[in-house]
C-alpha cells in the first residue's frame, strides 16, 4: 500500500502500519469537497465543505493490542474517503501507537496513555514520548483552528480492557476540576451501549484528560469490550458504538432518548493504588473481572510490605495490573456514585 492510492482504497490503517513512527504530510480532496489532510502516520483530518458546529477527535490504538476500536475507526475512515459517509463536522482520527499495533502489544517501550499533559517531557526520551508530544500538537491545532466559542469540542478515546468486565462496556469520565458532568454526553454513551461510567476524582496524564482539561472538550476514555487480536472480535458487539459514532459525524445534530439515571450504573473512584515495589501482587486471579466487589477487610493488593484491604463493603476493582512500571497506577477501586446532583 502506497500513500498514492489512499484516495482510492481509503486504507489509512495499512498506510499507518507501514510507517510506524513517521509519515510526511500530504493532502487531497474528495469529490464531495471534503478536504483530507494526512498530518502524520495515524493522524488524518477531515474538513467537510461546511464545517458544521463540532470538532470531533476519535482516537484508537493508543494501546496497540486493543483492536476492536481500530477496526471501527478503520471502517469509518474508509467510508468517508470512499464517499459512502458524508461528514457534517470536522473530524480528526488518530491511530495512537502504530508500532505497537504491529507487535500486537499495549506499547513498545512505555505506556503512551501516561505521557500526555506534558508528562512526555520528563526523563529520557523514547519513541512513545516523542509521539505523545506530536499527538498533543495535532489535537491542539485541530481544536484551536476555530476560535468560535460556540463550537462543541469532543474527544472519544476508544479502548478495550485487558480483563473481562462485569459491565462489559464502560467509560472513564476524566476529572472536570469542579465542573458538572453532562447528561447529554452520558446519553451519547448509552446510545453506544455504554451504561457504566466512572467519575474520576483527580487529574491524570491520559489522552482524554488532556483534551478535557486543556480544551474543555467533552472527552472520555471508552472501554468497548475486551482486548482480542484482529480477526477475533465479534464486531456485532460493537455495532451500537459504530452506528452512534457514524451518526455523530454525519448528522448536524443527534437527539438521544431522554436522560434517566435508572439507565446507568455510575461509579466514583474510591482510591488509586500505585505499584511502588518490584514485589507487587494481587490475591485474586487474572480471571477476576473488572467491577468485582470486595467485602470490607478483604485483601486487595500487596505492594512490598504494604497490604491494602477493602475499606468499605463493595469496593470494586478496575484495571488491576501488577506489571505496570514502578510508580504507576496498578489498581483503581470504585464505589457507587454518592452524589448525583452535580449534573447538567
Ligand atoms: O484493562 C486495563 O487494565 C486497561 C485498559 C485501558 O487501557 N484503560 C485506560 C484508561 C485510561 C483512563 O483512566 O482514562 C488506561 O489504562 O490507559
Ligand atoms: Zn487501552
Amino acid at each position: 500500500m502506497t500513500t498514492n492510492n489512499l484516495s482510492q482504497t481509503g486504507d489509512f490503517l495499512s498506510v499507518t502500519r507501514a510507517n510506524e513512527w513517521h509519515l510526511e504530510p500530504f493532502s487531497f480532496s474528495l469529490d464531495n469537497g471534503t478536504q483530507v489532510d494526512v498530518l502524520d502516520t495515524g493522524v488524518i483530518q477531515f474538513t467537510p465543505k461546511n464545517c458544521g458546529s463540532k470538532d470531533i477527535v476519535l482516537s484508537s490504538a493508543v494501546h496497540g493490542n486493543e483492536t476492536a476500536p481500530i477496526e471501527i475507526c478503520d471502517e469509518l475512515i474508509k467510508g468517508i474517503i470512499k464517499g459512502e459517509l458524508s461528514l457534517s463536522h470536522r473530524v480528526l482520527f488518530i491511530f495512537g501507537n502504530p508500532a505497537s499495533i504491529n507487535i500486537e502489544k499495549r506499547f513498545v517501550e512505555e505506556n503512551l496513555n501516561r505521557l500526555f499533559c506534558g508528562a512526555h517531557k520528563k526523563g529520557e526520551q523514547n519513541n512513545e514520548k516523542i509521539r505523545a508530544a506530536k499527538l498533543e500538537a495535532y489535537v491542539s491545532q485541530f481544536f484551536n483552528a476555530f476560535s468560535d466559542k460556540n463550537r462543541k469540542r469532543i474527544h472519544y478515546d476508544l479502548h478495550t480492557a485487558i480483563r473481562d468486565s462485569k459491565n462489559e462496556k464502560f467509560a472513564v469520565y476524566p476529572f472536570l476540576n469542579g465542573k458538572p458532568w453532562k447528561k447529554e454526553e452520558l446519553s451519547f454513551l448509552l446510545s453506544c451501549g455504554v451504561n457504566t461510567i466512572m467519575m474520576m476524582k483527580s487529574s491524570a496524564t491520559t489522552f482524554s484528560y488532556f483534551s478535557s482539561s486543556m480544551f474543555d472538550a467533552d472527552a472520555f476514555t471508552i472501554e468497548l469490550g475486551k482486548v482480542r487480536p484482529f480477526g477475533e472480535n465479534d464486531m456485532s458487539r460493537f455495532e451500537k458504538a459504530k452506528m452512534t459514532l457514524t451518526q455523530l459525524i454525519t448528522h448536524d445534530t443527534v437527539n438521544y432518548p431522554e436522560f434517566n439515571f435508572a439507565d446507568f450504573e455510575l461509579f466514583e473512584v474510591y482510591r488509586t493504588i500505585n505499584r511502588t515495589q518490584q514485589d507487587f501482587s494481587f490475591p485474586f486471579s487474572d480471571s477476576a473481572a473488572n467491577f468485582t466487589g470486595f467485602a470490607k477487610g478483604e485483601l486487595l493488593a500487596t505492594d512490598g510490605d504494604t497490604d491494602y484491604f477493602a475499606e468499605v463493603d463493595g469496593e470494586a476493582i478496575i484495571f488491576p495490573n501488577a506489571k505496570v512500571a514502578l510508580g504507576q497506577r496498578a489498581l483503581l477501586t470504585v464505589i457507587p456514585l454518592q452524589n448525583k446532583t452535580d449534573f447538567v
